[in-house]
């Protein structure tokens, strides 16, 4: 039975095959000189205190439908890195979560952190197409791609000055994507192939996540309590989407998130102090 993922995935890619009858990849490509080189996130994220927040620019979800009416991507990323966001995502995946490059593009000019392209990646077009719209992280969702075509796409994000962010939600998919030896694994505690939230997903999978390599907990944070959950898991960075669009204060909703991890570390270094 084909799943939400496959149905997501077959959208994706009679779009991208229109893209790419408009924009052949030579073209795509001559278009790279004019961005600057991609931003390193990692040394923001491994450095933010408490946890590093990544802020995402979500207009609806294939679970919930309309989330915000977003008029200007751009604004609401402005207040992400005011709230101190080590990252932004924006969705481009235009059928389910209505998103566009259009937003990407608008998110670009509009900060200077760096921006990670949310979509199904299946083929290295998109990559390309990332990097020319500004992105300087790709996800690459190891349940939409076969271990082939995962690394090609892993690499060639690398090769042009890109982070991977990988995304797993079981533990046969979190071998897979460590095989790559990334940076950055995502467990995402939406099983995209049922659309159903677990948070048990993320607290079983990121302490197997190794040192060195940064665990992101994605979706279902709501509120502090969830952070400081996912932190006391071994988090991060949060990835986190609905709470933030829905937030008429997204900057003190970021605060808090950073806070509450604070908070968490704080006591978690007392605690092996033995006090
Ligand atoms: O809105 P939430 O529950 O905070 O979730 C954000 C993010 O994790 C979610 O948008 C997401 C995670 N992985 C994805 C892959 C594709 C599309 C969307 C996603």
């Amino acid at each position: 039975m084909p799943t939400v993922l496959d149905g997501i995935i077959s959208g994706v890619r009679e779009d991208l095959g229109r893209r790419r009858a408009a924009l052949p990849l030579t073209e795509l490509e001559a278009r790279l000189g004019a961005v600057g080189p991609a931003l390193d996130p990692m040394p923001g994220i491994r450095s933010a205190e408490g946890v590093a927040v990544i802020a995402e620019v979500k207009r609806s979800s294939p679970s919930k439908g309309a989330l915000a009416d977003i008029p200007e991507p751009g604004v609401l990323a402005r207040s992400y890195a005011a709230g101190g966001a080590s990252a932004i995502s924006v969705l481009t995946e235009e059928r389910r979560f209505s998103g566009s490059l259009a937003d990407l593009d608008d998110v670009r000019a509009a900060v200077r952190t760096p921006l990670l392209r949310k979509d199904f990646m299946v083929d290295a077009y998109q990559v390309t197409e990332a990097r020319a719209h500004g992105a300087d992280l790709v996800l690459l969702i190891v349940a939409a791609l076969d271990d082939a075509l995962m690394r090609d796409l892993h690499e060639q994000a690398r090769d042009l000055g890109m982070t991977a962010l990988v995304e797993v939600h079981d533990a046969a998919e979190l071998d897979r994507a460590l095989a790559l030896d990334p940076v950055l694994v995502g467990v995402n505690a939406r099983n995209l192939k049922t659309l159903e939230v677990d948070p048990r997903t993320v607290t079983a999978l990121l302490p197997r996540v190794p040192e060195g390599v940064v665990g992101v907990a994605e979706s279902g944070v709501s509120g502090p309590a969830d952070v400081a959950t996912y932190v006391r898991a071994g988090a991060g960075a949060v990835l986190v989407g609905e709470a933030l669009v829905k937030d008429g204060h997204p900057e003190a909703a970021i605060r808090s998130f950073i806070d509450v991890a604070t908070a968490v570390r704080a006591s978690a270094r007392l605690g092996a102090a033995g006090e």
